[in-house]
């Protein structure tokens, strides 16, 4: 299995339902011996996109969310990509856990299968525990068909028998106690970075961010749930609760400034959410730069879908070397690039990515950003400093650099007038010491961090 796998499995997944049944038969690996094109032509379209898929994700050759939007998918009828789609996010959500369950099967539980067998292993697994509606018989041959399509016949046997025991394993006791480790492992999770979460947040919330990574985020958890009607040219722009939450919490900072528009700049704004609330919300002269071209160029698309972005200048930049001539802004939006982990359930292969060494890497980043818009803040201006990240290194560590001639304003504050904030929704617990901390499974939305800073 890959490396970095922690140790066996302890709780089966699909507790309570019944072990699979086979078709009986001869086993998809007694086959004639086929040639790798046979076995490709045998697989599903559905599944040959996700394996491809999951091996460029697997091997960092790009972004499931990218990949699932890309050409592979654009020749698959709609409902291979939904079944492509809910491969993918289910193996890398499921992935830990899966190895786990397949592990104890192995001869040697410790052996380091190719990537094409591991993954063949994997998918065929997640169909077998997650996906009721899948035939055994089809997740167990076209699993052994991709293995043999990647170009191990040999490893055909092996993984038929092995998913067979996967399929027939029994219903696992009812836990009375499970280590960190053990609801690490269940849930898909790397274990240090469930560890950081229980030593930050405590074991019931670690669990809860656990679980509610492993689950489709849906909308509506803290906003009222926008219908199809209020996404159109004028309208609101389409975004996940957590970041609507930022950049409403952005917007009402807003200083008032008198006889002149507002100066609003987006430092790290791409893909462009945020720069588009701000545009809705301040109706000020907005600037939203960002280090990368091409995600500028991706976001420019999306601004021009509003007809309220029109005056939004673009600028393909560095937030640390912003020209002088760009002067001085009223307010800040700094929505540096972060670690992400409160994001898990958008993009689960982030528990894979992600190390501690890194977390050390963005902070040093972060916080070099953050000194370089804290120097174009006119007086009397305001700055919002936010991450997608369950971090403290990368947010009150962050935010805690801030010097002499900056004071914190309670995001608090600016909660009390968000337009389309649900009726009764409770964001008390996730205010903390002035600074906005929600958790994914505990407060409705994604994990953010943001805090509102004011030049004096
Ligand atoms: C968290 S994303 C921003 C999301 C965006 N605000 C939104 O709501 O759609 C961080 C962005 O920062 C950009 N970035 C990274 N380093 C940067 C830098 N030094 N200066 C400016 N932008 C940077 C990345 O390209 C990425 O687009």
């Amino acid at each position: 299995m890959k490396p970095g796998k922690q140790g066996s499995g302890t709780r089966e997944q699909g507790a309570g339902k019944k072990p699979r049944q086979f078709v009986k038969g001869r086993p998809a690996s007694a086959g004639p011996t086929r040639s790798a094109a046979e076995a490709q032509a045998k697989v599903s379209p559905a599944r040959r996109v996700a394996f491809e898929i999951l091996l460029l994700v697997g091997a960092n050759k790009g972004h499931s969310d990218e990949l699932l939007h890309g050409v592979r998918t654009e020749e698959l009828s709609e409902a291979d990509r939904n079944l492509a789609t809910a491969l993918v996010m289910g193996v890398l959500r499921w992935e830990i856990a899966l190895d786990a369950r397949v592990r104890v099967h192995l001869q040697r539980p410790d052996q380091a299968l190719p990537e094409p067998v591991a993954l063949a292993l994997r998918m065929g697994a997640f169909q077998l525990q997650h996906m009721d509606r899948i035939p055994a018989h089809a997740a167990l041959s076209e699993s052994v068909e991709l293995c043999r399509a990647a170009g191990h016949p040999h490893a055909t046997g092996m993984v038929n028998a092995i998913l067979r025991k996967v399929a027939a394993a029994q219903k696992p006791k009812e836990r009375i106690f499970e280590s960190v480790a053990a609801f690490a492992e269940r849930l898909g999770h790397p274990r240090w970075m469930v560890e950081r979460w229980v030593a930050n947040y405590g074991r019931d919330k670690a669990l809860k961010i656990c679980e509610a990574d492993q689950t489709e985020p849906v909308a509506g958890g803290v906003f009222e749930a926008l219908d199809n009607g209020d996404q159109g040219a004028g309208k609101m722009p389409q975004m996940d609760d957590g970041s609507r939450l930022v950049a409403e919490i952005a917007a009402a900072a807003a200083p008032a400034v008198e006889g002149r528009a507002l100066r609003v700049w987006d430092c790290c704004a791409a893909p462009g959410g945020k720069t588009l609330m701000l545009a809705l919300r301040t109706k000020g002269e907005v600037l939203a730069s960002d280090v990368s071209a091409r995600r500028l160029e991706q976001m420019k698309g999306r601004l021009r879908r509003h007809s309220y972005a029109e005056g939004v200048r673009t600028l393909a930049v560095d937030a640390a070397a912003l020209p002088a001539s760009e002067g001085e802004f009223d307010l800040i939006l700094c929505d540096v690039p972060c670690s992400g982990t409160g994001t898990l359930a958008r993009n689960p292969e982030i528990r894979f990515r992600m190390t501690q060494e890194e977390l050390g890497r963005q902070a040093g980043r972060q916080r070099e950003i953050l000194g370089a818009a804290l120097k174009r803040l006119a007086p009397g201006g305001r700055l919002v400093y936010s991450t997608c990240s369950l971090e403290p290194e990368e947010n009150e560590a962050v935010v805690g650099t801030v010097g002499d001639g900056f004071r914190r304003i309670p995001v608090g504050e600016f909660l009390g007038g968000i337009p389309g904030l649900k009726e009764g929704g409770d964001l008390s617990s996730a205010v903390v010491d002035g600074a906005l901390r929600t958790l994914p499974g505990v407060d409705g939305c994604d994990g953010f961090f943001a805090v509102v800073v004011e030049r004096v």
